[in-house]
Formats: C-alpha cells, sequence, structure tokens
C-alpha cells in the first residue's frame, strides 16, 4: 500500500508534478549553497546558475540482494547533492572520519545534505566530501530522489581568493575543468575522491 510521500510522488509522474518539484528541490539546494558559501565569507555568486541534474531511483532489493550493496562506496562528484531518502527502507550510509560505516537513520519529512568532490575543491578543503553507500537490509522496495548541483556553468572549477590564503591555507588543488574531471573519474573507475589526488596543487 503506498502509504509515504516519496511513494506516492513515484506513482504520480505527471510532467507538472515533476517539474514543480525539480524546480522547488533546485532552489533549496542552491540556497543552502549560498549559505554555507557566506558561512565562508564568499559572497555573490549565483549558484542558480549553476548546471545541475535530478535524479529518482527505485531500488527492488530480493531477498539474495541481503548486505550487498544497491550502491557502492563513492562520492559524489558535484559540488552539493540535495537528497530525499525512502521514509521506510534504510540502507544509506555515511563514512565518518575513523573510516567506518554508520547508517543514517530514517527521517520522515527530511533532505540529507551532501557534499561532493567539486564542493570539496571548490572550497579549498574546507567542506569534506563524504564517502557513502546504500546497502541492501531487508527486500523491499527502496525510493530516493536527489538534486545534484554540479559545477560552475563555466566548468572552471576552482577555490575563490576568498578560501586561499598562505601560509596557512594553501591552494590544495589546481584549477580544474569539471568534464575532464568527470571524464577522468569515469575512465579510472575511481569513485571515492581518490582521482583528485592526479588534481594536487603540488608547488
Ligand atoms: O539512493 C540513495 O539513498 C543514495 C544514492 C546516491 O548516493 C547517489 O545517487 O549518488
Ligand atoms: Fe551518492
Amino acid at each position: 500500500m503506498i502509504q509515504h510521500p516519496i511513494r506516492l510522488w513515484f506513482c504520480l509522474l505527471h510532467r507538472e508534478t515533476i517539474e514543480a518539484y525539480t524546480e522547488g528541490i533546485h532552489e533549496l539546494a542552491a540556497s543552502v549553497l549560498q549559505k554555507m558559501a557566506e558561512s565562508l565569507g564568499v559572497v555573490g555568486i549565483d549558484f542558480k546558475d549553476w548546471p545541475f541534474t535530478f535524479r529518482s531511483i527505485k531500488y527492488s532489493f530480493n531477498p539474495e540482494n541481503i548486505g550487498s550493496a544497491g550502491v557502492p562506496i563513492h562520492t559524489d562528484i558535484g559540488c552539493l547533492t540535495l537528497l530525499q531518502d525512502d521514509e521506510k527502507v534504510g540502507g544509506l550510509e555515511m563514512m565518518d572520519h575513523s573510516g567506518s560505516f554508520k547508517e543514517v537513520p530514517l527521517q520522515s519529512g527530511s533532505f540529507f545534505c551532501l557534499i561532493g568532490d567539486v564542493g570539496h575543491v571548490w572550497s579549498n578543503g574546507r567542506f569534506h566530501n563524504v564517502k557513502h553507500r546504500v546497502l541492501c537490509k531487508v527486500p523491499a522496495s527502496r525510493y530516493s530522489i536527489g538534486v545534484f548541483m554540479l559545477s560552475p556553468r563555466d566548468g572552471k572549477v576552482e577555490a575563490p581568493m576568498e578560501l586561499v590564503d598562505p601560509p596557512n591555507h594553501p591552494r590544495l588543488y589546481r584549477p580544474i575543468n569539471y568534464e575532464e574531471m568527470r571524464v577522468f573519474r569515469v575512465s579510472t573507475g575511481q569513485r571515492a575522491s581518490e582521482f583528485l589526488q592526479q588534481f594536487r596543487n603540488l608547488q
């Protein structure tokens, strides 16, 4: 039986519903990003102008999937992700600083906010690109919807001058082209930010 808003959403795949939802969640993501930037002293960036993708996922978990990954360990490639997760079926896990995974508790009516690789590079290392995964815990359908804020429109990913202040805060990464980063990540299969080492600023 359909009882929860996210399940209802998957049933109501009308174009208008999707457009209104996408617009709303995109505006929310842009304003969260703006507030996070302001908290670092960076003002005047129009994050609404940044390209984004929108994705809804249905996981069909069977008894034989229990313990296996619905989505393997990764970091999101973009700047910031807002995720609305299933209110009934858990499975999302985040890696903490000690390297162990912690399950994200089910929380109805809330969004999870994750920083991705672009967010880490752009903030000159101040924002942490968290490793995460989805594990199958129960044999059930699981739903999630996410908006993924990617990179500046010109594709140039670099920390703004306000965040570069040697010797305490030297520039950690050389300016990266988002497309170069994406292709590198896909071609090497390094989806948990290992590939960022290639872009470290060695000076
Ligand atoms: O479905 C989820 O809860 C997470 C999905 C995810 O991490 C992703 O699409 O990048
Ligand atoms: Fe993710």
